[in-house]
């Protein structure tokens, strides 16, 4: 798959070129093909998310609110499907790649020379007194590194440490970018850092991680 059709105007000539011979024992994983509905429903997923976590509603509202999550898992469950053929985490254009499990940026730079996202932390972040929770952190990291090694060209690899420092209070609400790149490649190894900062360019957290390569067939 070209990087142009993996995040299109993001990325410049400069993306490198994965090689799909040495991944280990991951599956190929392709864009999935979606029609705005889907965005739609991650959208409204993620704000039930945010109200799930964040609502004190009556007991007859909550027996309400379940009845119609159940009615919601009765119809989507026949539609369960194998890792690589769902939509979420394969579509691009969507923030977090349509994944409730990632945090919802949007990639505005991809290319070999580094990886700048963009977004917020919501309240289903919350960890204590307004701040992100200290865990969603290592989230947005982590897979910022696995986009930054895989648009360096480097075979897929997995984390073997990501090491965060927290600077500051990462706030809620607030359109924060994180932007990192590799520093160094030894062999199998890749050394990556990036740096989270607020739109005043204060550093809220930076974090560096190494990535092995995986070996033919490893999980
Ligand atoms: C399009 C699809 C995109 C998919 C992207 C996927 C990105 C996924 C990113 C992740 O979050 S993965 C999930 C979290 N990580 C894991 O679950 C990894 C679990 N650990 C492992 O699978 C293995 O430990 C690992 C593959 C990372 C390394 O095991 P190996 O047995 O292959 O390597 P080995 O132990 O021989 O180490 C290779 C080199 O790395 C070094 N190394 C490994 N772990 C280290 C460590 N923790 N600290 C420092 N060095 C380390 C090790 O010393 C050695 O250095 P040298 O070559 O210089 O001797």
């Amino acid at each position: 798959m070209r990087f142009e059709e993996r995040y299109g105007e993001a990325v410049t000539d400069s993306a490198g070129k994965d090689d799909y011979e040495h991944h280990g024992g991951f599956p190929r994983y392709t864009p999935a093909e979606v029609g705005p509905e889907y965005g739609r429903l991650v959208d409204a997923l993620r704000t039930l998310q945010d109200l799930a976590v964040s609502t004190a509603p009556t007991p007859e509202v909550i027996e309400d609110a379940a009845e119609r999550v159940e009615a919601l898992i009765d119809l989507l469950k026949p539609f369960a499907v194998p890792e690589g053929e769902q939509p979420a985490g394969r579509v691009l254009s969507l923030p977090g790649r349509g994944s409730l499990l990632m945090l919802p940026w949007t990639v505005e730079k991809f290319d070999a020379e580094g990886v700048r996202s963009r977004g917020m932390f919501r309240r289903y972040h919350l960890g204590g007194n307004g701040a992100a929770h200290g865990g969603t952190l290592p989230l947005l990291f982590d897979d910022l590194f696995g986009m930054i090694q895989h648009a360096y060209g480097r075979p897929i690899s997995r984390t073997a440490y990501l090491h965060i420092n927290y600077r500051k209070i990462t706030p809620l609400d607030t359109e924060l970018v994180v932007e990192g790149s590799v520093d160094k490649v030894e062999g199998r190894k890749t050394f990556i850092s990036a740096v989270l900062k607020d739109r005043e360019g204060t550093v809220l957290a930076d974090c560096e991680a190494l990535m092995v390569q995986l070996l033919k067939g490893q999980p």
